[in-house]
């Protein structure tokens, strides 16, 4: 399986916000990618684009079929997004909220509870599965998102920013675990993230877009140097190994004189 992206230009309200992202190689199946880059870079609206929600010119191709021309039934089986908006605060359980979603999506009553249960436990879920949604925190909300997103099993996996409520162990975790499924089912993740640690730490890949253009594609310890780092987020800063030997992001300091490529207009 793979995603192939071309040409691909999206816009919103006549404005150009992503120009011209082609990939040298496509994403490849069992990969998880990071997208970054500086706020307003157009990376929730390449995800958007991705999952279909908005229009775009260029070629999609996911197994060498155009992804916007899926019908949605087909697509939305195949595609799942995680946006960066919170879910609502209902009075139903995670599991009641799990189960109605794969229920309506065709899924039998078996199969959807072996995957909820497959789910709740890699996420460390499963003490809050009977609780209602509106006694929940905003982190543990954005898990039981994620939760929902996994147990549809999508081919693609679009997550926005999945990690913006959690504390640290919970963003290590999520991080973790979406990178296993991913691995396991051989789907592929995009994941538009700001922590680049996050990124050096559990992604294969990064994708680093800067006024909705691709600056830079490759893995992540090589990409992310401190010529684009400087470029692209105007910051002085390196990466170097940490005392275990992995790759750790060190910044120096902001610097005043240049400005970072993209900023939200
Ligand atoms: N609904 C919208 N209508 C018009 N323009 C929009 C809309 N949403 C976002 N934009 C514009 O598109 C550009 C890119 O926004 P986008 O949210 O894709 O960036 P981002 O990289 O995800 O930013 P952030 O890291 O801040 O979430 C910004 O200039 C923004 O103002």
């Amino acid at each position: 399986m793979s995603l192939q992206i071309t040409s691909l230009t999206v816009q919103r309200q006549r404005r150009r916000i992503v120009e011209d992202v082609s990939l040298a190689a496509p994403l490849a199946a069992g990969s998880l990618t990071a997208l970054v880059g500086p706020n307003g870079a157009g990376k929730s609206t390449l995800i958007h684009a991705l999952a279909g929600l908005l229009p775009s010119g260029g070629q999609l191709l996911l197994d060498g079929a155009s992804l916007p021309a899926l019908p949605l039934r087909q697509r939305s089986r195949q595609v799942a997004l995680l946006p960066q908006s919170l879910p609502q605060s209902v009075g139903l359980s995670p599991y009641e909220l799990l189960l109605g979603g794969l229920l309506a999506n065709g899924v039998g009553r078996r199969e959807a509870e072996a995957r909820i249960d497959a789910v709740l436990r890699r996420l460390g879920l499963l003490d809050l599965a009977m609780q209602r949604l509106d006694t929940l925190s905003g982190g543990q909300r954005q898990m039981v998102a994620l939760a929902q997103v996994l147990a549809r099993q999508p081919r693609l996996l679009l997550l926005d920013e999945p990690t913006s409520a959690l504390d640290l162990r919970w963003q290590l975790a999520v991080l973790g675990a979406v990178g296993e499924d991913v691995r396991q089912r051989g789907a592929i993740g995009v994941i538009a993230l700001h922590d680049l640690n996050l990124a050096l730490r559990a992604c294969d890949r990064v994708l680093v877009l800067a006024g909705g253009r691709l600056q830079a594609d490759g893995a992540p310890d090589a990409v992310l140097d401190a010529a684009l780092l400087r470029r692209v987020y105007g910051i002085a800063a390196r990466i170097e190994p940490c005392s275990q030997g992995r790759p750790q992001l060190i910044v120096d300091q902001l610097l005043p004189e240049s400005h970072p490529e993209a900023l939200p207009s």
